[in-house]
């Protein structure tokens, strides 16, 4: 996926404008910023769910997100959730199968997705990741919610997946141990015109 000039808003005001970055094969890149720098807002719009002020992306198609609010249908059981979603992207059994392996959720296959713990759903947030069959995964601190053992679970899946050709963006503060990652600070492509998180205390 390439991004070039890209200029992104959140209720209306400026957040980051000049953004560009590309993803090959196998690359990874990390979003870094303090709280309310703009990686939700820039992660959000890379993912096609809200329109950019400007700017190119080209492969938006490519793109599977996995944000904060995890997008799970309740009523449905974990394995009828990864099935669900092997429909709508096209994909089948065999990745539904892999992708409850890889986040161990094979014990929990036929519990209700509302009747989870918060880090069982964020993992089978995370294994719809692999029935989508996308090859950019677009992530919004994904470790929330996760012990350490589920961490190495997603670490595992990620590294796969980029050994696999895929690419990876992520805002995260947790070290994912994937080695050398480049990092894309995003408090150097503030918009100039952003109202700072210090001054809105004061509006
Ligand atoms: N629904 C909204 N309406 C208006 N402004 C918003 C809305 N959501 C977020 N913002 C503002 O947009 C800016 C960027 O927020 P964003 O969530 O992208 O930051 P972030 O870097 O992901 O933060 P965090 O690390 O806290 O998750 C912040 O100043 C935030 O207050």
């Amino acid at each position: 996926m390439k991004v070039s000039d890209l200029a992104v808003s959140r209720g209306g005001v400026p957040v980051l404008s000049g953004v560009g970055f590309h993803l090959g094969a196998g690359d990874a890149l990390v979003l870094r910023g303090p709280n309310g720098s703009g990686k939700t807002t820039l992660l959000r719009t890379v993912a096609g769910l809200q329109p950019p002020l400007s700017g190119e992306m080209m492969g938006r198609d490519q793109v599977a997100y996995a944000g904060h609010a995890d997008g799970l249908k309740s009523a449905l059981t974990v394995s009828e959730n990864l099935t669900f979603w092997a429909s709508v992207f096209g994909t089948g059994r065999a990745q539904v199968a892999a992708a409850l392996s890889a986040f161990e959720l094979e014990a929990l296959d036929d519990r209700r997705a509302g009747n989870l713990s918060a880090g069982q759903k964020r993992r089978l947030g995370l294994a719809r990741l692999l029935v989508t069959g996308r090859p950019v995964w677009v992530l919004d601190e994904p470790t929330v919610s996760l012990d350490v053992a589920a961490v190495g679970l997603f670490a595992d899946a990620v590294r796969s997946h980029l050994g696999q050709g895929g690419a990876l963006l992520v805002a995260t503060h947790v070290d994912l141990g994937l080695g050398e990652v480049p990092v894309l600070d995003v408090t150097a492509y503030s918009a100039a015109s952003r109202i700072s998180a210090a001054d809105e205390a004061f509006l």
